[in-house]
């Protein structure tokens, strides 16, 4: 974690609550400071979208999220903001930095309203602040919340949710009964993990960081957000390359009678990425359909000319060409799952004692074998789907965040790293640290792009030598080949087109 810069980590609610206690008991900033910054960003952003004398409703619980909203509400009604604040659970128990902010709203000149739910006469407001329940949030969402949340997620003005959306898990982004629809969401501290899992992607709208002052030497994040910029800062520049073999071959171990096509984006999407030495080794019945769709890429057949799947005595002739030169193995697009493939897969993998990205077919084999254990010297990516995560670990995945649970532990138990595809999708190093896209990357589970990642994945592996920037990049230009595509074509899907 220590390339990624602070910003870009995703904590959960004991994390933050950790770092608010630590900032409070040994660093000493106190809660009030705290809050008194977290408001004072949230209200610059909150004024940057509206124009002054606007017009907002500010729903408060009881607890410090409620606190927030109240500086927010006091510095805007400084600036010429007209406001609302309707107290869910009244005022007469309001946390003690919370009960603090309230007087001093009411030492200003400013005509404020205040009101209880029950007073509350919905009205035409210009915007909402959601001040109901941040990381507190311990069970679903009880009434008199749920019946405002119902009516902040029926109005069109832009709705401002502080720290989390209410209703909104900050870990597990489950919703717990119901949840503020936010427009924005205006994160104290760090960003929360729930933002990006299961439901919060979609509740949580635009998310805004608005950093608090905690010592760096308090953050202790469970994962953190893949970004370009940051990826690209931590990359070592590539060894300029005298000859294409300089930087060492990817053995692609792919394609079977009818699942030729995995096995061709795979090989292409290698070659798109700027890698010239790509070697594809193929049973030699297959061997005329490479010819025909992949003239640049070399091709080594094995076996003879009636083989169109891999067998267990291809098993020499494959391990001897991999030993060649010096390189990677990308395994598993389109073998299929013939008995006599699965043994084949699983004597390469007990064999060869190199780095093996293993995708696809190759993870079923994988999942069969009765012993998993690496070879000495060899280091693995598997790149499985949220299907073949619960068939390799034979666990249960209900959701994104077993999904965030697993892939962390098992690469860390495993020592391989762990590509989970999904939305998000999530990566898992041996050092125990995740990884997780924040944008759209539901298709990669379209027929095709899994092969299309594969093969990027296994180019950048080559190029950095690091399986977890290969993992990085392979997400990001998948991506944004995929992205490009859907814009020049809207919205049709032809993988082999992408690449
Ligand atoms: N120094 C601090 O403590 C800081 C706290 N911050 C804010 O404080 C928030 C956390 O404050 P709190 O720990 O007081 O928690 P919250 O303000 O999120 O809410 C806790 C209250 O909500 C009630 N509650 C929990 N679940 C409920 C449910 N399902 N339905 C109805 N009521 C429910 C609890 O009984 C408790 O009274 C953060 O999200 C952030 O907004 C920020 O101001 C930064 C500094
Ligand atoms: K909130």
């Amino acid at each position: 974690m220590d390339l990624v810069p602070h910003s870009y980590y995703l904590c959960s609610a004991e994390q933050s609550r950790f770092m608010d206690e630590k900032t409070i008991s040994e660093f000493g900033i106190d809660g009030f400071t705290l809050m008194e910054i977290a408001g004072t960003r949230a209200a610059d952003f909150i004024q940057s979208q509206l124009p002054s004398g606007s017009h907002g409703v500010f729903f408060c619980g009881k607890g410090n999220n409620a606190g927030d909203a109240l500086v927010i509400a006091r510095l805007l009604s400084q600036q010429g903001f007209k406001i609302t604040i309707c107290f869910l659970s009244g005022t007469g128990d309001l946390s003690p930095d919370t009960l603090e902010n309230l007087g001093l709203l009411q030492k200003l000149d400013e005509d404020i309203e205040l009101l209880d739910w029950e007073d509350f006469n919905p009205s035409a407001f210009d915007f909402i602040v959601d001040g109901m329940l941040g990381t507190g949030l311990n069970s679903d969402v009880r009434a008199p919340y749920s019946d405002a949340i119902s009516w902040i997620n029926t109005q069109e003005v832009p709705v401002f949710a502080l720290d989390v959306p209410t209703g909104l898990h900050a870990d597990s982004g489950l919703i717990l009964g119901t949840a503020v629809q936010a427009d924005f969401t205006l994160s104290f501290g760090a960003l929360k993990t729930g933002f990006y899992l299961n439901q919060g992607f979609d509740t949580s709208g635009e998310v805004i960081l608005c950093e608090l002052s905690f010592p760096n030497k308090f953050k202790k994040p469970t994962a953190a957000l893949i970004d370009r910029s940051w990826v690209e800062a931590a990359s070592p520049s590539p060894k300029r390359q005298k000859h294409k073999y300089d930087g060492g071959v990817l053995y692609i171990i792919a394609g079977s009678e009818g699942l030729t096509g995995a096995g061709i984006l795979a090989a292409k999407s290698v070659w798109s990425a700027g890698l010239g030495a790509v070697v594809l080794i193929t049973p030699k019945g297959l061997l005329e359909i490479y010819e025909k769709q992949l003239v640049q890429i070399i091709k080594k057949p094995v076996g003879d000319r009636d083989d169109v799947y891999f067998k267990e005595e291809h098993v020499e002739q494959v391990l001897d060409i991999i030993a060649e030169k010096p390189g990677k193995v990308l395994i598993g697009p389109g073998l299929g799952r013939q008995q006599e493939t699965i043994r084949f897969t699983q004597s390469i993998l007990r064999n060869f004692e190199g780095d093996v990205l293993i995708d696809a077919d190759a993870l079923f084999a994988l999942s069969k074998m009765e012993n998993r254990k690496r070879p000495e010297g060899s280091n693995w990516i598997l790149t499985p789907h949220p299907g073949e995560l619960k068939t390799l670990f034979n666990q249960e995945v209900n959701d994104d965040f077993d999904q965030l649970n697993l892939t962390k532990e098992k690469a860390r138990e495993e020592k391989i790293t762990l590509l989970s595809k999904g939305m998000p999708s999530i990566v898992g190093t041996e050092t125990g640290d995740a990884y997780l896209t924040g944008y759209e990357t539901r298709i990669f589970s379209r027929a095709g792009f899994g092969d299309v990642l594969a093969g990027k994945v296994g180019a950048y592996w080559l190029k950095y030598s690091s399986s977890e920037l290969a993992c990085f990049y392979g997400l990001l230009d998948g991506f944004q080949k995929a992205q490009q595509y859907f814009v020049e074509n809207s919205g049709s899907l032809a993988p082999i087109d992408i690449i």
